[in-house]
């Protein structure tokens, strides 16, 4: 044993090739490059997934924006230009990837029309669409596309101070566009098929008729996996409140007032 570790020292303190290092040296000089390249690699996807993180973190306040900004840019859901009013738009969902597919006859700089397509992969999108049919909306002849970022500037990020109601289906929020216009965005809440159904009928609805009992839908905002429908502002209060006496100590609406607005409402 003993002529065993001797050997092995000999071995060890013989001098090598490369410069006359001895051998001990060498070996400890290899496996410290090693750890230190192992290091080197651990910092560095550390560093690139706290980038990405820090990207995310500083566009949004509101914890669901996590999901759109997500999406990486060069796969983005905004249409470049955009005043592109689409005529259709539809999401075929795949079992890796989803598309987006734009068609339009209204085109900003030409006449023509024109179709686009976006693809949004799974892993990165994490859009939660899997139980929902296609959704296509068919042409619509008033209602406008907003880009997430002009609701994000319209409503301050979606702060907390320009949250107005809330109702069985999502979040609504006070916004003013850069022209002045007032605007109540209803964010729809990703309840997978409830929030498409939503959508879908308010836009299919809404986007179709105008009347002036309804509130008028503006617009709607279809990226990555949020949807959210964009309507004139309109500052009266809610029905509760005109009924259960928060405007007034007492109720101002008389029974015919009442009658009259069931008859309207119906109307509309
Ligand atoms: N266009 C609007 N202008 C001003 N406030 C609005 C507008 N739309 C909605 N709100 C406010 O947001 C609240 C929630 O509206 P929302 O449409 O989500 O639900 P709801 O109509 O009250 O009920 P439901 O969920 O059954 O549709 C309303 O009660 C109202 O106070």
């Amino acid at each position: 044993m003993a002529s065993l570790i001797d050997t092995v020292y000999i071995e060890l303190s013989k001098p090598t090739i490369i410069f006359g290092i001895k051998l001990w040296i060498l070996i400890t000089i290899c496996i410290g490059l090693f750890i230190f390249l192992i290091l080197c690699c651990i910092i560095t996807c550390c560093c690139r997934k706290s980038s990405k993180k820090h990207k995310v973190g500083s566009y949004s306040k509101n914890p669901n924006l996590e999901k759109i900004v997500t999406v990486p840019s060069n796969q983005s859901l905004v249409p470049p230009n955009q005043s592109l009013v689409p005529d259709q738009v539809q999401i075929d969902v795949n079992k890796t990837e989803h598309r987006l597919s734009v068609t339009s006859n209204r085109h900003a700089s030409n006449r023509h029309s024109s179709a686009r397509s976006y693809r949004i992969n799974r892993s990165t999108s994490d859009i939660e669409l899997d139980s929902i049919a296609p959704l296509e909306i068919s042409p619509m002849a008033w209602v406008r596309w907003f880009t997430l970022r002009e609701l994000n500037d319209a409503t301050d990020i979606f702060s907390n101070d320009n949250v107005i109601g809330e109702g069985q289906y999502g979040i609504v929020y006070r916004g003013v566009l850069p022209d002045g216009t007032w605007l109540a965005v209803k964010w729809l809440f990703n309840s997978r098929g409830q929030a498409e159904n939503e959508f879908k009928a308010e836009v299919e609805a809404l986007g179709h008729i105008r009347h002036k009992n309804l509130v008028t839908l503006l617009g709607y905002c279809l990226e990555g996996s949020s949807r959210m429908l964009v309507y004139e502002y309109v500052d009266n209060g809610n029905l509760n409140q005109w009924l259960h006496k928060d405007v007034m100590q007492v109720s101002p609406l008389t029974w015919d007032m009442r009658l009259d607005i069931l008859i309207g409402i119906a109307k509309g």
